[in-house]
């Protein structure tokens, strides 16, 4: 079987653990506006946790919470048994979460190679005395990173290999997915948070991108994996989970078929009925 004709309950050779990530009460203001409000919520270790809900509920919101961008206004998460709010964003990718975008945060003139290894600055030893004077060690750290990059490039797409050293504006849009979600991979996180993957894509090209997070999750054991999507078959497809979010708050959550049933999630997408 191919990875294309998988499903997700084909993939699941993957244990879901305990309790990776503990919201409570996490709310996030913005003047007057309630991004998110009262929140509480839990991540699974080793699930793919769907978050979904309508324009403007929220989702982007707690991962730039998570990530610490922002800070809260009040309220907690607690990842690995550490408080997140307070941390810098260095420090919690540092602790192994990291993310994409919704919109694309490469660089088109730099190469593949760079602009993954970019995503590793906090890890890279880039000293002016390093570089110059310890040419060896230099070396031996630059091949390392070309290793790693392969590595995952050939988790992806074996092509991208070869083409290593390109720039990324000469990529097509799905090369260039992947080559933002092998950038969130290269610190090996334990948590990785993926904004709306599929945007700018169409059917297929979606398709194929998710196979590949599927061929990859199924290979990265301790990965956890929370994506924010409005293509409801991607979520049915890949998701163990899902919580759906309106006006900064939980209003569901279980699997695709549960949450799909459920009265407030269809009030929420479709509006009260007159
Ligand atoms: N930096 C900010 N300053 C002011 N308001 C913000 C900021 N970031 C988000 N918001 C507001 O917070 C609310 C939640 O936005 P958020 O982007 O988290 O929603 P979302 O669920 O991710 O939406 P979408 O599905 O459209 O991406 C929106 O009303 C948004 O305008």
């Amino acid at each position: 079987m191919n990875a294309a004709t998988m499903n997700h309950a084909q993939h699941a050779a993957h244990t879901i653990g305990g309790k990776l990530v503990g919201v409570t009460d996490l709310t996030m203001r913005f003047g007057g506006l309630t991004a998110l409000d009262q929140l509480n919520m839990q991540i699974n270790e080793g699930e793919v946790l769907g978050l979904l809900g309508p324009n403007g509920s929220g989702k982007t919101t707690f991962f730039n919470v998570l990530t610490g961008l922002y800070k809260a206004t009040s309220g907690s998460i607690i990842y690995k048994g550490q408080e997140v709010i307070g941390q810098t964003p260095q420090e919690i990718y540092r602790s192994g979460v990291a993310r994409t975008f919704q919109r694309s945060r490469l660089s088109l003139p730099l190469t593949v190679f760079d602009n993954i290894v970019i995503g590793d600055y906090q890890h890279m030893n880039h000293g002016l005395f390093f570089n110059l004077f310890q040419r060896k060690a230099f070396r031996a750290e630059y091949d390392s990173y070309v290793s790693k990059v392969e590595a995952l490039l050939n988790i992806f797409s074996p092509p991208l290999v070869a083409r290593m050293f390109e720039p990324v504006g000469t990529f097509t849009m799905i090369d260039r997915r992947r080559i933002e979600v092998c950038r969130a991979l290269l610190s090996q996180p334990r948590l990785l948070l993926l904004d709306e993957p599929s945007a700018g894509m169409t059917h297929d090209e979606t398709e194929a991108l998710m196979d590949d997070i599927l061929q990859v999750r199924g290979k990265l054991e301790n990965l956890t994996i929370v994506l924010i999507e409005h293509e409801m078959n991607v979520i049915e497809r890949i998701t163990d989970r899902c919580i759906v979010f309106n006006y900064g708050k939980k209003i569901a959550e279980g699997t695709y078929a549960e949450i799909t049933a459920d009265p407030n999630v269809q009030t929420a997408y479709l509006g009260e009925a007159e």
